[in-house]
């Protein structure tokens, strides 16, 4: 299909280390690809295709290289355990990559950033090109694919630590591992897991807030349906088959309990739908909703605080000095601002570094619905990490990381950013490079690799602005993938970070069983975060905005109303009315363009954002980012994503949070007769 697909493990090859010299053109880019259908698998190649699917719709998967090494045995050497347990996230010393064609090294750029610290960047090897023309441009031609056949032997995915990650808390996963059970072994028996789905009886889900109005109403946005109802719903989409050409994404079908006696033989849990008890909410609007989860007493669920899913970046990403780091990556995904650059962040990021309160120039702005209640979530949602990145051959300048997960993204060159590995989204920037929507993401350069990590190579979008304000849109009306509400029915896990959110939010949130349980599920939390926020009603929310002035705010959890929203955008842009216009003018042609994108169209967009930046200049932009959860459709099915989502229909929203969103746009603006 003219598109490669990746093989879920890193590069086979030897690193060869080479210096990289200033102004030398880029490496050939190593895109590794397999046969549809086919993974290697311990030297074998795996052709049961629901296998291949199942592995590869588990959402965010991150390839850790070095684990792929210890796994496959045809790594580069590089990935000594205890080398790797030493590694410390986001710290960067002289970074060693492999490259077939040789290696690169950055330009030695040890720059002391606008805030004394160094950004030791020194020594960036790609293992894969940086030839500036990104890739599916005609300039990319360069770009090196291959099939798996060729390129892949005995080294896959690490599939076993995501696909372990579906199963075991991460930490587990790298660590408990028992003697003698390869993580190939362990990568196989999830798979059979994974195909023989829990039948079981619920009405179907759906997104719409005025179908939840029953407190009693069994499962309405339960976690559980039959194969029947989601064969009834399936109107345009077959969720357990692959389009050609496409990455598989898979809701599997039921088959009986799952011969690993892995499905949850505790009492199906239930979710009912409360009263919203935000007390922002406003005369005279519909009852806000937020979902609540009943987990039935019997439940045999064994509560653990490393337990993540599958889909998240903290439960799949990284590298195992990542997936050791206790819970803070999880939960600095909730800080919403996050260190993006080489710094030493990570460790410091859940209480609040010094790092943090000496460079922060941001401080935020506490949105007036926060109550004194709120404050341990205050205190998180209010750390800034500032990440000045020192860029070669470009202007310096700061680099802020709005939302999203901490530890994601590391200082690229030449203005890219590096952002944690992600197949799915390596997947869509790749299709994206060839669609109609390439000027509204970012331009993507492949895969790189530092550190025994691997990255997706970007623009950074920040690159050409001066002192820019920024807004993350985080877009749609469902920010879980339907897989996840799958998994959460095979393999319900209580989130205990998810849990302390909800509370430091809302002390009343957690149903009774919950706050017995110190957990709640991810669905659920997702959920309710949903309902909480306009990305129910709007089908959009505001994630966070950082101003000019430094100042920084991601306390939006509960701006949910279209008149709160319109305040937020307002300061935002400073009652500019050029950059309102502006603005608007982006967002319709960015509709119309996704009305006719043939990927917009073939894919499930969750959990994308709308990226806004604009500075003094008068710039103003939109782009797309973050396709960690943009999931393609069996062909030739498509979404019109507008539709309301009933489980199964896979549909996002999108649209709709977009029309919403331009709406508003242009009511703030003076009316012109
Ligand atoms: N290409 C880019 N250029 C500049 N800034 C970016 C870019 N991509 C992401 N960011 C910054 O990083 C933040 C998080 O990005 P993104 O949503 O991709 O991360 P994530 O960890 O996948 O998020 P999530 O947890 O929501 O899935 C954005 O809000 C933005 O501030
Ligand atoms: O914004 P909050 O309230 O902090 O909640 C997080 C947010 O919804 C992220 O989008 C989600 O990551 P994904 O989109 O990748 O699922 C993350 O899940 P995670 O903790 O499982 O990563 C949540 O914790």
């Amino acid at each position: 299909m003219g598109q490669t697909r990746s093989v879920l493990s890193h590069t086979t090859t030897t690193p060869v280390r080479t210096k990289w010299k200033p102004g030398e053109t880029a490496q050939r880019l190593r895109i590794r690809t397999f046969r549809s259908g086919e993974k290697r698998r311990g030297g074998q190649i795996t052709r049961n295709p629901m296998k291949n699917k199942v592995l590869s719709c588990l959402g965010r998967r991150k390839r850790d290289s070095s684990q792929t090494e210890g796994d496959s045995g045809c790594g580069n050497g590089a990935g000594d355990p205890a080398t790797r347990r030493d590694h410390r996230v986001g710290k960067l010393p002289r970074d060693e990559v492999t490259s077939l064609d040789g290696e690169q090294r950055a330009s030695p750029s040890c720059f002391e950033s606008q805030f004394g610290l160094h950004d030791n960047t020194e020594g960036i090897k790609h293992a894969v090109n940086n030839r500036g023309a990104p890739v599916g441009s005609p300039d990319a031609s360069s770009f090196d694919t291959r099939s798996g056949e060729a390129s892949g032997a005995g080294c896959e995915e690490p599939k076993s630590g995501r696909e372990d990650n579906a199963s075991h808390p991460p930490t587990r996963a790298m660590e408990d591992q028992p003697p003698g059970e390869s993580k190939q072994d362990r990568g196989v028996c999830e798979v059979r897991e994974l195909t023989e789905t829990t039948v079981s009886t619920a009405p179907p889900l759906t997104s719409d807030p005025d179908t939840l109005t029953s407190s009693d109403q069994p499962l309405v946005c339960g976690l559980w349906s039959t194969a029947e109802h989601a064969e009834d719903r399936m109107t345009k989409t077959d969720p357990c088959t692959v389009s050609a050409g496409d990455q598989i994404n898979c809701c599997p079908a039921p088959q009986g309990p799952p011969g690993g006696g892995q499905s949850f033989p505790g009492t199906i849990p239930k979710l009912i739908i409360t009263r919203d008890p935000s007390p922002t909410r406003s005369q005279g609007t519909p009852s806000a909703l937020s979902v609540r989860t009943e987990l039935n007493s019997g439940s045999c669920l064994e509560p653990h605080p490393d337990d993540e899913s599958p889909c998240s970046d903290s439960g799949c990403g990284g590298s195992p000095a990542l997936m050791r780091s206790p819970r803070k990556l999880s939960n600095s995904s909730s800080i919403g601002l996050s260190s993006a650059s080489s710094f030493e962040e990570s460790e410091d990021d859940y209480t609040g570094s010094d790092i943090e309160s000496s460079l922060s120039p941001a401080r935020s702005l506490c949105s007036p619905d926060d109550g004194p209640g709120n404050k341990s979530w205050q205190k998180l949602k209010t750390m800034v990490h500032w990440s000045p990145f020192v860029v070669s051959f470009k202007k310096r300048y700061p680099w802020v990381q709005l939302a999203g997960h901490a530890g994601n993204f590391q200082a690229g060159e030449f203005g890219r950013l590096l952002k944690k590995y992600c197949e799915c989204e390596q997947q869509c920037l790749q299709k994206l490079m060839k669609d109609s929507l390439r000027p509204y993401v970012p331009g993507y350069y492949g895969v790189v690799q530092r550190d025994e990590q691997d990255y997706n190579l970007m623009d950074d979008l920040l690159a050409d602005f001066d002192s820019p304000s920024i807004m993350d849109c985080k877009m749609g009306s469902r920010t879980y993938l339907e897989e996840e509400l799958i998994k959460a029915r095979e393999r319900p896990r209580l989130r205990k970070d998810m849990y302390d959110k909800m509370v430091a939010v809302d002390p009343g949130a957690p149903t009774e069983q919950e706050r017995a349980q110190q957990g709640v599920l991810k669905p659920r939390y997702m959920q309710w975060r949903e309902t909480l926020s306009s990305t129910a009603t709007l089908g959009f929310r505001i994630e966070g905005i950082k101003k000019s002035d430094g100042t920084c705010n991601t306390n939006f959890k509960k701006t949910k109303y279209r008149e709160q929203v319109m305040q937020a955008l307002e300061d935002f842009v400073g009652g500019n009315t050029q950059i309102l216009k502006l603005y608007l003018q982006r967002l319709e042609e960015l509709r119309s363009v996704l009305e006719q994108s043939h990927f917009f169209k073939s894919h499930e967009v969750v959990g994308s954002s709308l990226l806004f930046v604009h500075d003094a200049s008068g710039k103003a932009r939109v782009w797309m980012i973050d396709f960690g959860k943009t999931v393609p459709l069996q062909a030739p099915s498509t979404l019109d994503h507008r539709t309301p989502w009933v489980e199964g229909n896979r549909e996002d929203g999108y649209l709709w949070g977009l029309d919403n969103l331009i709406d508003i746009f242009s009511s703030m603006l003076p009316q012109t007769p």
